[in-house]
């Protein structure tokens, strides 16, 4: 979340996070070289949604100045912590040349391009982040026992991906012996959902292009909209399959039975008030369709169900929360069935598909330890890549106030460093942020009034062609049996055919 450089007791008590990208003492952010320059962070105070009563509470509020209130502010094309890379979708010394990498179909990548994959996300689990640390207590005791030992950690880059989301969708911790607030969600249930996730998937396809030295690295996608009760990509060669021994477990040949996930002690974090850290504890958890108690969720969401929700119009509606109706965002987040329709009994889309892991995969603070997670959230995010290019909506449609806590239009999202709001994200990728999807889209049905159509056109075309057919028979025999010449003249003769022949 904070670059390692800022987070010394003098870096945190100045508020002030402006490293250096040329390692000189007096270049914050570049600006010898017209980088970037060290501003103060301007954080929208717009009202949020009623969701959350505790203002002044959490750590999270009005992100990122409980920790930092300066930070660099890139120019042109420059980007980063320090202004030291280029922008999503730009490369070059210069950050002038364009970029795009394409996100493919997991399930049609070579035997060669899976094993590269699976590997990378091995390397990623195991590469300490280069840059970025995080905090292992809140902001009241981030200076140690001592005042002068701060609580940062170093984590790898796979881990960083699971502990930001477990930051995001963690409880408000109001006090030792008080139950946390858990009606509270940075992530997830708003506008956010779509936006956040989208900068999730980008920073970790990023980390992974430099720890790969590969600009050219995407992260492959999981078209989970299949039909039917079985994980198509957990497979040895992908995802992992079922352990033989143990119907929630990953077989023993997949490099996945061998990763061990973090975050998993919410019963410290919400009543002691302490936050996860790299500590890794139990292996994966996953039974693909085996909730035996929820029949709704051993399933995988139907095709149609991206070609309904496609159709969704507005983008969010009030209250712009999990119960809002006839809304894209909550129709692929998945509180609403896929034509858009509220019904707090339902599971569709994202949310089916997380639930249908049934596992670690399935549960908030834990389901990026799965790394099903990531090939969900790009087919996620690839389907409101698409919404947005058959709609085009205009940035005023993302709603400025009244979403709950962390989901505002121009609300930095937590906890990511440097400060990136909602707004960055809510633009079509490939022409704004540097990648695309090779993606089909499943087409619509036709309704019965159309087929209905179709079917009298077809069957008044049928008549139409016999009848002209059968008045050219009569017509041509009539004309014969009057005595005129045939019709077709005698350089149409067929061979073997004397000419006299023709010749009545
Ligand atoms: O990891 C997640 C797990 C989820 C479970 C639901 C649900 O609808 O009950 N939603 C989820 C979202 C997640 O991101």
């Amino acid at each position: 979340q904070f670059p390692r450089e800022c987070v010394t007791p003098e870096g945190l008590r100045s508020g002030q996070c402006c490293p250096s990208p040329s390692g000189l003492n007096d270049d914050p952010c570049g600006s010898s070289t017209g980088r970037g320059e060290c501003v103060s962070i301007a954080v929208d105070s717009r009202q949020h949604g009623p969701q959350y009563p505790h203002d002044g509470r959490d750590d999270r509020e009005r992100w990122p100045v409980r920790f930092f209130n300066r930070t660099c502010q890139c120019n042109g094309n420059f980007s980063g912590f320090n202004c030291g890379r280029c922008r999503h979708g730009w490369t070059g010394a210069n950050c002038d040349q364009r970029i795009n990498v394409v996100r493919r179909n997991v399930m049609q990548l070579s035997a060669d391009e899976k094993r590269a994959f699976v590997n990378a996300l091995d390397q990623a689990k195991r590469t300490v982040h280069p840059d970025l640390v995080i905090a292992t207590r809140r902001y009241a005791e981030i200076f140690g026992p001592d005042g002068n030992t701060v609580q940062f950690e170093n984590i790898t880059i796979y881990n960083y991906f699971v502990w930001t989301h477990y930051f995001s969708v963690s409880k408000t911790f109001l006090g030792a012996g008080q139950a946390s607030f858990g009606g509270v969600d940075f992530s997830h249930e708003g506008p956010g959902f779509v936006t956040w996730h989208r900068y999730h998937l980008l920073q970790l396809e990023r980390d992974m292009q430099d720890m790969l030295q590969d600009p050219s690295f995407a992260l492959p996608y999981w078209n989970f909209a299949i039909g039917g009760s079985t994980c198509d990509i957990c497979t040895d060669d992908l995802m992992g399959a079922r352990s033989s021994f143990d119907m929630n477990s990953l077989s023993a040949n997949s490099i996945f039975s061998q990763w061990r996930v973090i975050c998993e002690s919410v019963e410290d974090y919400d009543t002691l008030g302490t936050i996860c850290n790299n500590t890794e504890t139990s292996p994966i958890r996953r039974n693909p369709a085996g909730n035996v108690n929820r029949p709704m969720v051993q399933r995988l969401p139907e095709p149609q169900d991206v070609a309904d929700c496609l159709q969704v119009n507005a983008f969010d509606t009030a209250p712009y929360y999990s119960t809002s109706s006839e809304s894209f965002r909550n129709t692929i987040e998945g509180y609403s069935a896929p034509k858009g329709n509220y019904d707090p009994v339902v599971r569709s889309l994202h949310n089916l598909a997380h639930l249908f892991l049934n596992g670690t995969g399935g549960q908030t603070h834990l389901s990026p330890n799965d790394p099903i997670f990531v090939l969900l959230h790009t087919y996620t995010d690839a389907i409101f890549d698409e919404w947005l290019r058959r709609h085009g909506p205009d940035a005023a449609v993302y709603p400025e106030e009244n979403a709950p806590i962390g989901h505002n239009r121009g609300y930095n999202m937590v906890p990511f460093w440097p400060p990136v709001t909602n707004a960055e994200m809510f633009l079509t990728a490939p022409e704004n942020l540097g990648y695309s999807y090779e993606a089909e889209w499943p087409g619509q049905p036709f309704t019965l009034t159309e087929i209905i159509t179709m079917t009298i056109v077809a069957a008044l075309v049928l008549v139409a062609v016999i009848f002209a057919a059968t008045t050219c028979a009569v017509r041509a025999r009539s004309y014969k049996m009057e005595g005129h010449q045939p019709l077709l003249g005698e350089q149409y003769q067929r061979y073997g055919e004397e000419k006299s022949q023709s010749v009545v």
